[in-house]
Protein backbone atom coordinates (compact mmCIF):
# COMPACT_ATOMS: atom_id res chain seq x y z
CA UNK A 1 0.00 0.00 0.00
CA UNK A 2 2.82 2.58 0.81
CA UNK A 3 5.78 1.84 -0.30
CA UNK A 4 9.19 4.61 0.54
CA UNK A 5 11.84 3.77 -1.70
CA UNK A 6 15.34 4.95 -1.11
CA UNK A 7 14.42 8.36 0.98
CA UNK A 8 16.86 10.62 1.73
CA UNK A 9 16.29 14.36 3.50
CA UNK A 10 19.06 17.18 3.69
CA UNK A 11 18.82 20.55 5.17
CA UNK A 12 20.77 23.10 3.59
CA UNK A 13 21.83 26.52 5.67
CA UNK A 14 24.29 28.42 3.38
CA UNK A 15 27.14 26.00 2.95
CA UNK A 16 26.10 23.50 5.49
CA UNK A 17 24.03 20.50 4.26
CA UNK A 18 22.76 18.20 7.27
CA UNK A 19 21.24 14.65 6.34
CA UNK A 20 18.63 13.66 8.68
CA UNK A 21 17.45 10.66 6.77
CA UNK A 22 19.42 8.38 4.49
CA UNK A 23 18.86 5.46 1.71
CA UNK A 24 15.52 4.62 3.93
CA UNK A 25 13.43 2.00 2.05
CA UNK A 26 9.85 0.91 4.14
CA UNK A 27 7.04 -1.03 3.38
CA UNK A 28 3.52 -1.27 4.69
CA UNK A 29 0.86 -3.25 3.42
CA UNK A 30 -2.76 -2.84 4.42
CA UNK A 31 -4.06 -3.16 7.53
CA UNK A 32 -0.31 -3.54 8.88
CA UNK A 33 0.94 -2.44 12.54
CA UNK A 34 4.95 -1.37 11.86
CA UNK A 35 6.35 0.30 15.12
CA UNK A 36 9.53 2.89 14.03
CA UNK A 37 11.10 2.58 17.14
CA UNK A 38 14.01 5.46 17.66
CA UNK A 39 16.13 7.93 20.04
CA UNK A 40 15.33 11.24 20.12
CA UNK A 41 16.69 13.20 16.96
CA UNK A 42 16.63 10.17 15.15
CA UNK A 43 14.22 11.40 12.30
CA UNK A 44 11.06 9.75 13.05
CA UNK A 45 9.24 12.82 12.97
CA UNK A 46 11.14 13.81 9.69
CA UNK A 47 10.20 10.51 8.32
CA UNK A 48 6.54 10.58 9.63
CA UNK A 49 6.05 14.04 7.91
CA UNK A 50 7.30 12.32 4.38
CA UNK A 51 5.90 9.16 4.93
CA UNK A 52 2.51 10.90 5.47
CA UNK A 53 2.92 13.43 2.83
CA UNK A 54 3.52 16.38 4.79
CA UNK A 55 6.70 16.81 3.51
CA UNK A 56 8.78 15.98 0.39
CA UNK A 57 11.90 13.99 0.46
CA UNK A 58 15.24 15.13 -0.78
CA UNK A 59 15.56 11.85 -3.10
CA UNK A 60 13.83 8.87 -3.06
CA UNK A 61 10.37 7.87 -3.98
CA UNK A 62 7.16 7.25 -2.54
CA UNK A 63 4.56 5.36 -4.05
CA UNK A 64 0.75 5.08 -1.95
CA UNK A 65 -1.75 2.78 -3.62
CA UNK A 66 0.13 2.59 -7.44
CA UNK A 67 0.35 6.39 -7.25
CA UNK A 68 3.67 8.59 -7.04
CA UNK A 69 3.39 10.67 -4.39
CA UNK A 70 6.50 13.15 -4.98
CA UNK A 71 4.94 13.64 -8.52
CA UNK A 72 1.33 15.52 -7.22
CA UNK A 73 0.94 18.60 -6.84
CA UNK A 74 0.80 20.23 -3.49
CA UNK A 75 -2.97 20.61 -4.09
CA UNK A 76 -3.30 16.82 -4.99
CA UNK A 77 -1.35 15.59 -2.08
CA UNK A 78 -3.57 17.29 0.13
CA UNK A 79 -6.64 16.13 -1.08
CA UNK A 80 -5.30 12.57 -1.09
CA UNK A 81 -4.05 13.38 2.56
CA UNK A 82 -7.84 14.65 3.55
CA UNK A 83 -9.03 11.39 2.62
CA UNK A 84 -6.51 8.78 2.88
CA UNK A 85 -4.44 9.29 6.07
CA UNK A 86 -4.99 9.95 9.85
CA UNK A 87 -2.72 11.45 12.22
CA UNK A 88 -1.94 11.44 15.90
CA UNK A 89 0.53 13.49 17.81
CA UNK A 90 2.00 13.40 20.93
CA UNK A 91 -0.07 16.39 21.93
CA UNK A 92 -3.53 15.94 20.64
CA UNK A 93 -4.13 19.72 19.21
CA UNK A 94 -7.60 20.27 19.03
CA UNK A 95 -9.13 23.34 18.59
CA UNK A 96 -10.47 25.04 21.80
CA UNK A 97 -12.72 26.97 20.94
CA UNK A 98 -14.98 23.79 19.42
CA UNK A 99 -16.45 21.54 21.23
CA UNK A 100 -15.53 17.49 21.22
CA UNK A 101 -18.28 16.58 18.45
CA UNK A 102 -17.31 19.64 16.31
CA UNK A 103 -13.18 18.90 16.04
CA UNK A 104 -14.29 15.44 15.44
CA UNK A 105 -16.39 16.71 12.50
CA UNK A 106 -13.93 19.07 11.12
CA UNK A 107 -12.01 16.48 9.02
CA UNK A 108 -15.35 15.66 7.52
CA UNK A 109 -16.18 19.57 6.31
CA UNK A 110 -13.14 19.49 4.29
CA UNK A 111 -14.60 16.68 2.28
CA UNK A 112 -17.60 18.07 2.29
CA UNK A 113 -20.16 15.83 3.81
CA UNK A 114 -23.06 16.22 4.14
CA UNK A 115 -24.43 17.25 7.76
CA UNK A 116 -26.68 14.08 8.46
CA UNK A 117 -24.11 11.87 7.63
CA UNK A 118 -21.46 13.94 9.51
CA UNK A 119 -23.75 13.99 12.71
CA UNK A 120 -23.27 10.04 12.25
CA UNK A 121 -19.95 9.47 11.99
CA UNK A 122 -19.21 11.07 14.53
CA UNK A 123 -21.88 9.66 16.87
CA UNK A 124 -20.02 6.23 15.99
CA UNK A 125 -16.82 7.40 17.08
CA UNK A 126 -18.05 9.32 20.18
CA UNK A 127 -19.69 5.56 20.84
CA UNK A 128 -16.60 3.69 20.16
CA UNK A 129 -14.27 5.98 22.33
CA UNK A 130 -16.56 5.74 25.22
CA UNK A 131 -16.92 9.80 24.85
CA UNK A 132 -20.76 10.54 23.89
CA UNK A 133 -21.30 12.14 27.42
CA UNK A 134 -18.35 14.16 26.48
CA UNK A 135 -19.53 15.55 23.40
CA UNK A 136 -20.71 19.02 24.45
CA UNK A 137 -17.57 19.94 26.50
CA UNK A 138 -14.61 21.90 25.54
CA UNK A 139 -10.98 20.67 25.35
CA UNK A 140 -10.27 21.99 28.65
CA UNK A 141 -12.76 20.60 30.12
CA UNK A 142 -11.19 17.20 29.31
CA UNK A 143 -8.84 14.70 30.34
CA UNK A 144 -5.36 14.16 28.83
CA UNK A 145 -6.35 10.64 27.91
CA UNK A 146 -10.07 12.17 26.56
CA UNK A 147 -8.23 14.65 24.32
CA UNK A 148 -5.94 12.46 23.13
CA UNK A 149 -8.87 9.96 22.41
CA UNK A 150 -10.94 12.81 20.66
CA UNK A 151 -7.53 13.22 18.76
CA UNK A 152 -8.07 9.75 17.81
CA UNK A 153 -11.43 9.69 17.24
CA UNK A 154 -10.68 12.97 14.56
CA UNK A 155 -8.01 11.10 12.54
CA UNK A 156 -10.78 8.07 12.52
CA UNK A 157 -13.79 9.98 11.31
CA UNK A 158 -12.25 9.79 7.72
CA UNK A 159 -12.04 6.09 7.79
CA UNK A 160 -8.43 6.51 6.68
CA UNK A 161 -6.44 3.77 5.46
CA UNK A 162 -3.28 4.27 7.61
CA UNK A 163 -2.40 5.95 10.46
CA UNK A 164 0.41 7.68 11.41
CA UNK A 165 1.06 8.25 15.44
CA UNK A 166 4.19 10.06 16.52
CA UNK A 167 4.66 9.64 20.06
CA UNK A 168 0.87 9.26 20.85
CA UNK A 169 1.15 8.04 24.78
CA UNK A 170 4.28 10.82 25.24
CA UNK A 171 2.09 13.12 27.28
CA UNK A 172 0.30 10.60 29.32
CA UNK A 173 1.23 8.53 32.40
CA UNK A 174 1.75 4.86 31.88
CA UNK A 175 -2.05 3.40 32.31
CA UNK A 176 -3.49 6.24 30.24
CA UNK A 177 -0.58 5.20 27.60
CA UNK A 178 -1.28 2.00 27.39
CA UNK A 179 -5.64 2.77 26.91
CA UNK A 180 -4.37 4.71 23.88
CA UNK A 181 -2.14 1.75 23.12
CA UNK A 182 -5.38 -0.43 23.34
CA UNK A 183 -7.31 1.82 21.40
CA UNK A 184 -5.07 2.30 18.57
CA UNK A 185 -4.37 -1.68 18.32
CA UNK A 186 -8.23 -1.78 18.33
CA UNK A 187 -8.24 0.32 15.64
CA UNK A 188 -5.42 -1.53 13.53
CA UNK A 189 -7.51 -4.64 14.43
CA UNK A 190 -10.54 -3.92 12.52
CA UNK A 191 -8.45 -2.67 9.18
CA UNK A 192 -6.86 0.57 9.27
CA UNK A 193 -2.88 0.43 8.67
CA UNK A 194 -0.79 1.66 11.89
CA UNK A 195 2.80 3.23 11.50
CA UNK A 196 3.31 4.43 15.23
CA UNK A 197 6.88 6.02 16.06
CA UNK A 198 8.20 5.83 19.30
CA UNK A 199 11.74 5.78 21.22
CA UNK A 200 9.85 2.97 23.86
CA UNK A 201 11.38 -0.08 23.67
CA UNK A 202 8.79 -1.23 26.07
CA UNK A 203 5.91 -0.98 23.72
CA UNK A 204 7.42 -3.00 20.56
CA UNK A 205 5.49 -6.11 21.06
CA UNK A 206 2.47 -4.71 20.25
CA UNK A 207 3.58 -4.32 16.55
CA UNK A 208 3.29 -6.71 14.20
CA UNK A 209 6.51 -5.00 12.11
CA UNK A 210 9.76 -3.17 13.55
CA UNK A 211 11.98 -1.24 12.25
CA UNK A 212 14.91 0.68 14.30
CA UNK A 213 16.10 4.28 13.35
CA UNK A 214 19.29 5.47 14.28
CA UNK A 215 20.95 9.50 13.16
CA UNK A 216 18.81 8.74 10.23
CA UNK A 217 19.35 5.58 9.19
CA UNK A 218 17.38 2.36 9.07
CA UNK A 219 19.07 -0.62 10.35
CA UNK A 220 17.03 -3.55 8.47
CA UNK A 221 18.96 -6.23 9.71
CA UNK A 222 16.83 -6.06 13.07
CA UNK A 223 13.36 -5.72 10.90
CA UNK A 224 11.60 -8.48 13.41
CA UNK A 225 8.11 -9.92 12.23
CA UNK A 226 5.74 -10.95 14.74
CA UNK A 227 2.55 -12.81 14.29
CA UNK A 228 0.02 -12.57 16.92
CA UNK A 229 -3.51 -14.81 17.67
N1 LIG B 1 14.17 22.00 9.52
C1 LIG B 1 15.28 21.43 9.97
N2 LIG B 1 16.50 21.93 9.68
C2 LIG B 1 17.63 21.35 10.11
N3 LIG B 1 17.69 20.24 10.87
C3 LIG B 1 16.51 19.69 11.20
C4 LIG B 1 15.25 20.24 10.76
N4 LIG B 1 14.26 19.43 11.25
C5 LIG B 1 14.87 18.45 11.94
N5 LIG B 1 16.20 18.60 11.91
C6 LIG B 1 17.19 17.72 12.58
O1 LIG B 1 16.94 16.41 12.14
C7 LIG B 1 17.22 15.46 13.19
C8 LIG B 1 16.04 14.55 13.35
O2 LIG B 1 14.92 15.28 13.85
P1 LIG B 1 13.52 14.61 14.13
O3 LIG B 1 12.66 15.62 14.81
O4 LIG B 1 13.02 14.01 12.88
O5 LIG B 1 13.93 13.45 15.14
P2 LIG B 1 13.04 12.61 16.14
O6 LIG B 1 13.57 11.24 16.14
O7 LIG B 1 11.59 12.81 15.80
O8 LIG B 1 13.36 13.29 17.52
P3 LIG B 1 12.38 13.66 18.74
O9 LIG B 1 11.87 12.36 19.24
O10 LIG B 1 13.27 14.38 19.70
O11 LIG B 1 11.31 14.56 18.16
C9 LIG B 1 17.56 16.28 14.41
O12 LIG B 1 18.95 16.30 14.58
C10 LIG B 1 17.03 17.67 14.09
O13 LIG B 1 17.79 18.65 14.72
Amino acid sequence: MLQAIEISKEYRKGQITTTVLSNINIEINAGEYLMVLGPSGSGKTTLLNILGFLDKPTKGSLHFKGQDICHLSDKERLALRRQEIGYVFKEANLIDELTVSENIELPLLYQKIKKRARTERVKILLGEMNLLHRKKNYPHELSALEQQKVAIARAMVIRPSVIFADEPTGDLNSADGSEILDVLGKINDNGTALILFTHAKSIIGRAQKLVQLFDGHLLLDNVIKQEWN
